[in-house]
């Protein structure tokens, strides 16, 4: 056993990356070090215990291309390991989905190697990212800005993906291959457009090494495996945090703002970051953070923009992110025997007989004496200087003094609705009645209104 194929079995070991019968599947490009994988692997499954097959894309982007897939075709039958392929247009689909071609190759990739390996009951797959590989990944992503899981790099492992020949530079790849007379085809990436990372391996690595550290590679890659098992540990107990610190209602997320008072600045950060990804697909960047940790110190009903229509409010104990609907802004007008949607809700109102009249506590259905009011209604949203005389309380009060008093989120105090009659408020919309309008022994003809949450 040379130094090596000694280096690679230790790195899988250390990190338990292969158990005793598993069937690992190897992404084969064609290229060095997929090649490398597939012999070292070969090689060694006796030792391991392992089943071996392969998988190769034809991404049809070059005329070579076929002539790649017909090389791995044949080195698996050489080396006796299943092989499976499959074509795929990586150009059309990243035109379609408005990426570049390496994100659509990468995005097919990934899915056809989880597909044939569910089809087929391979336990891992295995990817043959290097030391090199990590190394510009990380100054690629410093370059651009970036967290944590950034500057972590390419993970030894995820879920079922394993990347053993990680702990390898390229040259100790390819002076193994030359040593071994092992041939492979042109890699790819190296012919690829991938300009920002031809510029780091080209120029900036090689000057890194030559002026401040000749192992650059290889300091990076325990930097991020350093940070990986930090981040394996943090993710482990993220579940527990997201438990005491968020909740979801209705689609909207809410943070506790006790998190931001009680746990480290890093786990604030992680756990809004994650939670961000989860609940909103937001790829949120530590600006994301500083937004909602910033609402903190702002009036309650404070609102920032994290993209687009997303947006977070500061509640009173809560940060609450949430998708922006756009709610009526204009005035609705409605009539008895109408039903009218407004914002996600259905108002309707209806002529109804005394012995129709269920008063139960429910704030979505009041009924009105059809005499005091007047025939036509309209829907609006509340207004600064808007008062009424809340039904079991004396005197008129601001609705905004009301809705204060009933622990309205800002959100939905921003969007409360109204109903009112000859410039009357009759209903605070699912909330309080008019005690003007109310109904009493004496009343003769009946409105039911009803909120419909839709
Ligand atoms: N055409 C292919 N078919 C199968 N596997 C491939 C193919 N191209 C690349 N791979 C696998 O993906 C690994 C990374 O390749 P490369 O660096 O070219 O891709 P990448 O776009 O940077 O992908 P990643 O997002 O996985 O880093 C290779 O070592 C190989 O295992």
């Amino acid at each position: 056993m040379n130094s090596t194929e000694q280096k690679v079995i230790r790195f899988i070991q250390t990190h338990s990356l292969i158990n005793y019968g598993d069937k690992i599947l190897i992404a084969l490009s064609g290229g060095p070090d997929s090649v490398f994988l597939l012999h070292f692997l070969k090689k060694f499954s006796p030792k391991f215990g392992i089943e071996l097959a392969a998988f190769h894309l034809n991404h049809s982007l070059r005329k070579s291309a076929d002539k790649e897939q017909k090389f791995c075709k044949q080195l698996c039958e050489e080396l006796s390991i299943p092989f499976h392929s499959s074509k795929a247009d990586v150009k059309s689909y990243a035109k379609k989905n408005k990426i570049s071609v390496e994100e659509a190759g990468r995005i097919i990739r990934y899915n056809l190697l989880n597909d044939c390996a569910e089809k087929n009951y391979y336990t891992k797959i295995t990817t043959a990212h290097n030391a090199d590989d990590n190394a510009e990944t990380v100054l690629l992503n410093i370059s651009k800005g970036t967290g944590i899981k950034g500057i972590a790099g390419i993970p030894v492992f995820r879920e079922n993906i394993i990347r053993p020949i990680l702990c390898l530079s390229k040259s100790e790849i390819i002076s193994y291959l030359k040593e071994k007379k092992i041939k492979y085809v042109i890699d790819e990436s190296n012919l690829s457009e991938k300009y920002e990372r031809n510029f780091l391996r080209l120029k900036i690595i090689p000057q890194l090494e030559e002026k401040i550290n000749p192992a650059f590679v290889n300091s990076v890659l325990s930097t991020s495996i350093n940070l990986q098992s930090f981040i394996n540990y943090f993710e482990k107990n993220l579940s527990e945090l997201k438990k005491k610190y968020s909740e979801e209602v209705n689609g909207k997320l809410k943070i506790k703002i006790s998190l931001f008072k009680n746990e480290e600045k890093f786990f604030q950060s992680g756990l809004v970051i994650n939670l961000l990804s989860e609940k909103f697909n937001l790829k949120s960047e530590q600006k994301d953070v500083e937004k909602i940790i910033s609402l903190i110190k702002k009036k309650v009903g404070t609102t920032e923009t994290l993209k687009k229509k997303i947006k977070a409010i500061r509640e009173r104990d809560y940060i609450v992110v949430f998708v922006e609907r756009s709610h009526n802004e204009k005035p609705i007008i409605i009539r008895v025997g109408e039903s009218k949607k407004v914002n996600f809700h259905t108002v309707s109102i209806s002529k109804v007989d005394a012995s129709d009249v269920k008063l139960t506590p429910d704030k979505n259905i009041e009924y009105v004496d059809a005499d005091l009011t007047g025939d036509n209604f309209l829907i609006r949203k509340w207004k600064p200087g808007d008062k009424f005389n809340p039904i079991g309380m004396k005197g008129t009060k601001k609705i905004s003094d009301y809705l204060n008093d009933i622990k309205t989120e800002a959100i939905e105090k921003k969007n409360q609705l109204v109903l009112t009659s000859k410039n009357k408020i009759v209903w605070v919309i699912g909330k309080r009645l008019d005690n003007r309008f109310k109904i009493t022994t004496e009343t003769k003809n009946i409105y039911k209104f009803e909120l419909i949450n839709v």
